[in-house]
């Protein structure tokens, strides 16, 4: 765990400061009836929470999985559990995208004293995080990683000869990855189908809280131990905080009926662990632990 003199002698060298502080400057943009009374949350707060919230992930996939089994709701089916539902197709099949939308939204109201660095370093961790999704589910100098875990542990397209014409059937024979495999009419069949949705979900959800959550905690401990001026506390919630709020809860519930209605444990399990991979690395280890990667990657701020 780093102490908060590793961070500030670390950010002394450079603007990445997690939060501002009582000894730093306070960011021109605030009125004198905003200044902060007492210290808002560190840096080293924000790592505690962010952990704590990493858990939610898990215990949604557990919990999802237990009502599908236990309960007769999660047995029978329901809107959420058809492929074509709307949140499913206009949402989460493009998570990424939204995803990155709601970081933009997020950056580009930073009010970090020097926000040009501050974002440009925001814009490097999230390169890692979009290389991550890529090769998980996109590309992996071929199939992706998802795909290769498929066809690695015994999968394979089967095509359908009975229903489909011969050309085709050939080319589903032929797939590497399951988008082909679906293109030629096959079936994805027979290997450890690891689930794009649970790894996308809980990979953007993550980035997302480590992103966000200076600037989330800031705004909490304003509008409540910090000055009480609720109009520019309201702008900073619809202004800033709605879409970041708005995709992680959407990501939240489609992750939960994903754990009810698709998949196995075991595929389920292997795509919230294949999420930390990154995440874990970069934002709960490099970050807070090591002075040198701050200076690479910056630090998540308000
Ligand atoms: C009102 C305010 C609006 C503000 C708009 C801000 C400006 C927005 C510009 C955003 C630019 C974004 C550029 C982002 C680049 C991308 O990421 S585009 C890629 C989009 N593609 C996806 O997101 C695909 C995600 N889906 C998957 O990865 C897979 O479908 C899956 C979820 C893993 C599931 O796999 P299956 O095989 O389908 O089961
Ligand atoms: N929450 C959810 N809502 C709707 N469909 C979901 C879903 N979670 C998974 N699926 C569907 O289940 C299949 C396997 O998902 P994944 O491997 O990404 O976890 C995918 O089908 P399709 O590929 O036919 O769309 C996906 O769309």
């Amino acid at each position: 765990m780093s102490s908060d003199k590793d961070r500030d002698s670390a950010s002394s060298s450079g603007p990445e400061i997690a939060t501002p502080t009582t000894s730093g400057p306070p960011s021109p943009q605030l009125t004198a009836s905003q200044q902060y009374p007492a210290a808002p949350p560190s840096g080293e707060n924000h790592h505690h929470i962010l952990i704590l919230l990493s858990l939610i992930y898990p215990a949604t996939i557990v919990l999802g999985s237990l009502f599908s089994i236990i309960s007769p709701i999660g047995q029978s089916a329901s809107y959420f559990s058809r492929k074509n539902n709307i949140f499913n197709v206009l949402f989460v099949k493009i998570g990424w995208f939204w995803t990155t939308a709601a970081f933009l939204v997020h950056i580009a109201n930073l009010r970090h004293p020097n926000a040009t660095h501050a974002r440009s370093k925001a814009l490097i961790r999230w390169g890692l995080a979009t290389l991550a999704w890529i090769l998980v589910t996109q590309w992996f100098f071929g199939p992706p990683l998802m795909d290769r875990t498929f066809t690695g542990t015994g999968g394979a397209c089967r095509p359908n000869y009975a229903v489909q014409p011969s050309s085709l059937a050939i080319k589903a024979e032929r797939a590497s990855t399951s988008a082909a495999c679906k293109g030629a009419g096959g079936k994805w069949d027979g290997g450890h189908d690891l689930s794009g949705h649970a790894f996308m979900l809980t990979h953007a959800s993550l980035f997302l809280w480590a992103e966000t959550l200076p600037r989330l905690v800031d705004s909490m401990w304003r509008g409540t131990i910090g000055p009480r001026n609720i109009s520019p506390l309201m702008a900073e919630w619809f202004g800033v905080h709605w879409f970041v709020w708005g995709i992680l809860g959407l990501w939240w519930w489609m992750l939960l009926m994903t754990s009810v209605y698709f998949h196995t444990w075991p595929e389920k399990v292997s795509g919230w662990l294949v999420a930390l991979f990154e995440w874990g690395i970069l934002y709960a280890y490099m970050i807070p632990l090591n002075p040198q990667a701050r200076q690479w990657f910056g630090t998540p701020t308000v």
